[in-house]
Formats: C-alpha cells, sequence, structure tokens
C-alpha cells in the first residue's frame, strides 16, 4: 500500500501580493498581457519588464526565482528569434557566415524578446503570488470552462503528488550513498537514476490505478446516470455473504475460496499479514472486480455485471490514502462529486456536500482547497465523499495510518457515529488495539483464505494471533502476567480498569479471610 505523501503548495510563503483578490490579480495580469501582445516600441516594452521587474522585488520574490522561471522560456524564446534578422527584408545590418541580417530583422526580435520576458515576468509573479489552486479557482471567475479546470486540477495535482515521490524516492537514494551533485555523474549513478525513473514510472501507474479505482467507487465514469438505489433492505437479509469466493491476478492466487456473511449493523474488522488479500477482497465487495469463482451477495443478490453500478451506490469504500480519492479545487465540490454522479442536481449535492462534511466536523473547510489540508483532515473529507453518496455499507482500507494519537480517537469516534446512524462499516487494519476495542466481528485472513471469523475474542487467542502474524491487544498482556488474572480479556481502558478494581477487591477478601495481606505470588506476580 502506499506511503503518505505530503503536497506542498505554499512555495510563496513570505511573499506579498500587491493585489489582495486573486481574481482582481488574474484579471490585472491578463489585461497586461494583451497590452503587453498589443506594443511595438522596444523602448516602451523595455521600459515595462524593467517595472515589473521593479514591482515584483517589492513583493518579496527573489531575484534567483525570477531567473530561474526565466530560463525555462527564454532559451526557446531565444532559439526563435534567432532567426529572424535572416529571414526579415530590410536595409542590411551585419552578416554571419554570408547570411545578412537586416535592421528591421533585428528590430523585430528585440520585440519578440521583451515581450517574451515581460509576459514571463507576469507569469512568474501570478504564479509567486498565488498558490497554483487558488489561481485555478480564480480562473473560473474569467470565464474558463469547469470542465477545463477539474482536468487542470487532477494533472496538477497529481503531477505535484509524483513530484513528490520522486523527490522522496531521491533523498532515500541519496541517504545510501547515491551522489548527483555536479555535472558528470559516474556509470552507477546513471544507473540508480536510471532505476529511479523507472520506479517512478510503476508508482505513477500505480497510482492512476488506485485514483482510477477510487473514482469508480464513488460512480465517476458513469456519466451522471441516475442510477435506482436498493430499495429498504430487510434486516434478516445479510449485507453481505460471500460464497467460496477465489481471486487470481495472472498466477498469484490472491483469495481462494473464502465464505463468510455479515448482517445488518455488524462493526467488522478486516485483519490479517501483509498480502492475505485484504484489499482484493475489498474490491470484491464493492463490486469493482468480480470473483473468478465462488459468488458475493450483496443485500441478498449476486454480483455481475448488470447490477454492479446499482449496488455499488449502497457499499462505500475510503481508500487508505486520500490523495488518491480528493482531486477537485475545493473540499465541497470534491463531496459533491459522488453526489453528482448520482445523478443529483448541483444544488442538492452541495447540501449532502454539506451535510456529510459536518457529520466528519470539516464543514469550516468547505471553500479550501483539499492540499491546504492536513492528512487527518485530508482522510476525513474523503470519509465525508464516501458519505455524502449515502451508502448502507462502508468500508475503510487502513483508516487509522498515519494518524496522530489524536486523530486516530477522533477518527474511532466518527466510526462510532456512523455506527450508530445506521451503518454496517468494515475497517480493514492492522491495529488490534484498535480491532479490540471496536469491532463486534473479527475476520481473519491469511495467504488468500478465511483463517478465523468471530468476535473480537480471537483476538485474545494466541495460536490464531501467531498465525495471522498479529500480537496480543496491549491492554490484556499485564494480565497475561498476573497469575490467576490470565483469562481476563480487556477490549476498552475502562473494562482494564474495572478489572484491576476487582483484582483489587479480590485482593482486600484474601486479607481479610486470612488476616494477611496478599503479596507477590498469588495474584501480583508478574
Ligand atoms: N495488481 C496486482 N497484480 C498482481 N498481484 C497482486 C496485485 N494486487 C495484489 N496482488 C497480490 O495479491 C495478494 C493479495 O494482495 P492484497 O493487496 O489484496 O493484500 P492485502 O491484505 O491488502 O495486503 P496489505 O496489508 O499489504 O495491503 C498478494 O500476494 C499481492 O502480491
Amino acid at each position: 500500500m502506499s506511503g503518505k505523501v505530503t503536497v506542498t503548495l505554499r512555495e510563496n510563503e513570505g511573499i506579498r501580493p500587491l493585489i489582495a483578490s486573486p481574481s482582481y490579480r488574474l484579471w490585472t495580469v491578463a489585461v497586461l498581457l494583451v497590452t503587453i501582445v498589443a506594443l511595438r516600441q522596444p523602448a516602451v516594452l523595455a521600459g515595462t519588464a524593467g517595472l515589473f521587474l521593479f514591482v515584483m522585488l517589492c513583493c518579496g520574490i527573489s531575484l534567483r526565482m525570477i531567473l530561474r522561471r526565466m530560463l525555462l522560456l527564454i532559451p526557446f524564446g531565444a532559439s526563435a528569434a534567432l532567426f529572424i534578422p535572416f529571414h526579415t527584408a530590410g536595409r542590411p545590418a551585419f552578416k554571419v557566415l554570408g547570411y545578412t541580417a537586416t535592421s528591421e530583422g533585428v528590430e523585430r526580435a528585440v520585440v519578440l524578446l521583451l515581450k517574451l520576458a515581460g509576459a514571463n515576468l507576469l507569469i512568474t509573479y501570478l504564479i509567486a503570488v498565488t498558490p497554483l489552486f487558488v489561481l485555478i479557482r480564480s480562473l473560473r471567475a474569467i470565464g474558463i470552462p469547469a470542465i477545463m479546470l477539474e482536468m487542470m486540477s487532477l494533472l496538477l495535482r497529481y503531477f505535484f503528488l509524483l513530484k513528490e515521490e520522486a523527490r522522496g524516492m531521491s533523498k532515500a537514494q541519496r541517504s545510501r550513498g547515491m551522489k548527483t551533485s555536479g555535472w558528470l555523474w559516474n556509470a552507477l549513478t546513471y544507473k540508480r537514476f536510471g532505476q529511479l525513473m523507472g520506479a517512478l514510472f510503476v508508482r505513477a501507474y500505480l497510482r492512476s490505478q488506485r485514483i482510477y479505482m477510487a473514482m469508480s467507487a464513488r460512480g465517476g465514469f458513469e456519466g451522471g446516470r441516475s442510477v435506482e438505489r436498493l430499495a429498504e433492505t430487510d434486516r434478516t437479509v445479510p449485507v453481505v455473504e460471500v460464497k467460496a469466493v477465489s481471486y487470481a491476478y495472472g498466477n498469484i492466487q490472491a483469495l481462494k475460496g473464502i465464505s463468510f456473511d455479515i448482517a445488518k449493523g455488524t462493526k467488522v474488522a478486516l485483519m490479517g499479514p501483509n498480502g492475505a488479500g485484504k484489499s482484493t477482497l475489498i474490491s470484491l465487495l464493492n463490486g469493482l472486480e468480480l470473483a473468478h469463482a465462488g459468488e458475493v451477495r450483496l443485500y441478498g443478490e449476486t454480483v455481475n455485471r448488470s447490477n454492479e453500478h446499482r449496488l455499488r451506490r449502497s457499499v462505500g469504500v475510503v481508500y487508505q490514502d486520500p490523495d488518491d480519492q480528493i482531486f477537485s479545487a475545493t473540499v465541497l465540490e470534491d463531496v459533491a462529486f459522488g453526489p453528482r454522479n448520482l445523478g443529483l442536481s448541483a444544488e442538492e449535492a452541495a447540501e449532502r456536500a454539506a451535510e456529510a462534511l459536518s457529520s466528519v466536523g470539516m464543514l469550516e473547510y468547505k471553500t479550501r482547497s483539499p492540499f491546504e489540508l492536513s492528512y487527518g483532515q485530508k482522510r476525513r473529507v474523503a470519509i465525508a465523499g464516501v458519505l455524502a453518496m449515502r451508502p448502507d455499507f462502508i468500508i475503510l482500507d487502513e483508516p487509522m495510518s498515519f494518524l496522530d494519537p489524536r486523530g486516530r480517537d477522533e477518527l474511532q469516534e466518527l466510526l462510532e457515529r456512523m455506527h450508530r446512524s445506521g451503518l454496517t462499516i468494515m475497517v480493514a487494519t492492522h491495529d488490534v488495539d484498535f480491532a479490540a476495542e471496536w469491532a463486534d466481528r473479527v475476520l481473519l485472513l491469511k495467504d488468500g483464505k478465511l483463517l478465523a471469523s468471530g468476535t473480537a475474542e480471537l483476538l485474545f487467542d494466541d495460536e490464531l494471533l501467531t498465525q495471522a502474524s498479529l500480537h496480543l491487544p496491549r491492554l490484556a498482556r499485564p494480565f497475561r502476567m498476573l497469575q490467576g488474572a490470565e483469562d481476563l480479556r480487556p477490549r476498552s481502558v475502562k473494562q482494564a480498569a474495572q478489572l484491576i478494581w476487582k483484582l483489587m477487591n479480590r485482593g482486600g477478601e484474601y486479607a481479610k479471610e486470612t488476616g494477611k495481606p496478599l503479596e507477590g505470588d498469588r495474584i501480583a506476580k508478574p
């Protein structure tokens, strides 16, 4: 599964924009660009470029940054301008290798270069003082179609994610001795660089696959068709029935004939070591993949190509990395993406999105760019994106990963609230402590097989835990060290406190009976 990717868009810290409103800024730059295109006099163009440079320096944009941006464009402009003096009719000015340059040609080349420099300065100013996603949003104000902006926003977002991945990989390589400084690399460095590029390509491919899955899961490729929802379901029909299901990726058998049911309103922890088949099972439960053998039944219906879209309406999946799921320019738009795909109007979708954001405590961030959020906040937005589709069954893949302790507690509370609102929830997790405290039901997978299925009591079975590469919940460990208390299985801090209290009382009774205090070897022997 992918690691956390941090996207930095705050390249412009310490820079003061001259015009506060991004859309006014955009309009001003657009008007100035048109003016530059219209100007013909080299002296006026040079004066204008000088003025822009002065203003940019006053705004706090460093000369280094300006030169770096200029160097990106000027070589292209210069190579085009190089030929103009020799291809323009007029008074001969000088000769190079037998070719005659004209004065008019030289002036045209200078005008072109000055125009390019002026335009480049303006765009550098705009990019330096405006975060890219604010810029994209402002483009809407000048009439660029929403679909184009969505695409730009998506492309930009993944460009940055890949850039961050490349940076992370390169850092990791450098920390292991790869040297990339200087112009002349040795053969090994070139080889390592090639490997890095290859790995980046594979990562880009895998990420695009995950994005595709996350978008499909929210109905992104159904063209906003209004698909009927499932009728109100009978509580007695299991939400999920998995019967002898197998699935393979080519020769790799990911699931090997597994069977289980999930009743409505259950809190399920799907656990197992890496490569056990959890993510594969999730794709099958959401109808994104179909079983190669056996059947997956959702609300009593076998999932097949003809009903997968309809059934998927009732099953929401929150993927592990929120960066795979979130892509719109604002938080509200992103959460409204799923409802829009359900065929709802823009107003209805926005209403639902606001409601979902409120339920995850993120309503106040609705106009922000998802890029400006912390990882935990992005995860909440990703959950809201799925809740807004009002599923009956929600699956979360590793929701606790990369969250700080407070973030974990808050997420657990959110899961409880979601459950109280009537949802059936499945969480794929490696976190035994969370699963022991939260789950009503535990499914243990290993090597594509169902190792065990039952209550959270399974998480106290040493043999099973060893087989599933899990460990005993931390709260239960001290009790294992106390003679006479080994069988006590607290699943929450509260239960652990109650059990400790009981043990203390037991100690008191012993002292009363025997007239001796309880010491070491009876109960309190670690
Ligand atoms: N796209 C793929 N192509 C080939 N094999 C795959 C692919 N995805 C998964 N597998 C294989 O299928 C098996 C199950 O993988 P899966 O990702 O479902 O496990 P998982 O339990 O989710 O693992 P983890 O906890 O590491 O995320 C593994 O052996 C894995 O190598």
